[in-house]
């Protein structure tokens, strides 16, 4: 499959290897040189996009418009989701979006909401979830804290929204569910959801040691989206 890359950092090198490693060939590479509206973005079977938040939406616009299915990695444009999906059916077009491509992860999100589902009638426990990524990333919290409190919000009645959280101590009101962000040098990513009473505490962790596990699953993502119609998630391509 010949694949196009939008976006050619920490990301876009590491797809570029694992690609290759599966027979794929890469048809161009997208930078801040090498912007979009400098390809001719077809020359591809499939983009993958890993930029910017404040990026990400006029590269989905392109890639619609000009007939290229398009794999979504960047985070923090989920608002826009409804534009998105809806450019999607108008131009027949094919996007698979995924706050998280890590099978790791995805497992995670699975498990996630069966235990808030477990522990909805059990308020005593109170959940909070924490998120430690390296210091170049633009967006707090992360796309995949984000999709976690939403797993944890749809499937726990304790919980109708979450909070960004700053200090050591959630300083949240009742049903707002706290997510701290941290930021170290060099941590590809880590994910933990906990639930504490005055009893005892309850973990379930994820920790990415590189970004392979991403880079793996936004091209597996981008085998599954050829020839396809329509938006997709991570979830229809591990059928869960
Ligand atoms: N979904 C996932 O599994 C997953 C995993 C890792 C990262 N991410 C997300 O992917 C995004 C990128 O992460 P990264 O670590 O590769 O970031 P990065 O900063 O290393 O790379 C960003 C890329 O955007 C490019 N860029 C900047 N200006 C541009 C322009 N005008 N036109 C085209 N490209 C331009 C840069 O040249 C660079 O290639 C972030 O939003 C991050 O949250 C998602
Ligand atoms: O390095 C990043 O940036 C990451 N972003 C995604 C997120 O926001 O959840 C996935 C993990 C790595």
């Amino acid at each position: 499959m010949k694949i196009g890359l939008i976006g050619y950092g920490k990301m876009g090198k590491a797809i570029e290897r694992i690609a290759l490693e599966r027979g794929h060939t890469i048809s161009y590479k997208i930078d801040s040189k090498n912007t979009i509206d400098q390809v001719q973005l077809n020359q591809a079977d499939v983009a993958i996009e890993f930029t910017q938040p404040s990026l990400v939406i006029n590269h989905i616009e392109q890639c619609i418009s000009q007939g290229t299915p398009v794999v979504i990695g960047t985070t923090a444009w989920q608002e826009q989701l409804g534009h998105v999906s809806k450019l999607v059916a108008e131009n027949n077009g094919a996007l698979l979006h995924a706050s998280n491509f890590s099978v790791g992860v995805n497992i995670l999100f699975n498990i996630n909401e069966k235990l808030a589902a477990l522990m909805s009638t059990h308020p005593d426990y109170k959940a909070q979830i924490e998120e430690i990524h390296h210091i170049q990333k633009l967006d707090a919290p992360s796309g995949t804290a984000v999709s976690l409190a939403q797993g944890i919000i749809e499937n726990n009645e304790n919980y109708s929204s979450w909070k960004a959280e700053t200090g050591s101590w959630p300083t949240v009101n009742t049903g707002e569910l706290p997510i701290q962000a941290i930021r170290e040098p060099e941590v590809p990513g880590t994910h933990t959801i906990s639930y504490t009473s005055t009893i005892d505490t309850l973990t379930l962790s994820h920790e990415a040691h590189s970004r392979d596990g991403f880079a793996l699953g936004s091209v597996i993502a981008a085998e599954f989206l050829l020839g396809k119609k329509g938006v997709f998630t991570m979830r229809d391509v591990l059928a869960f």
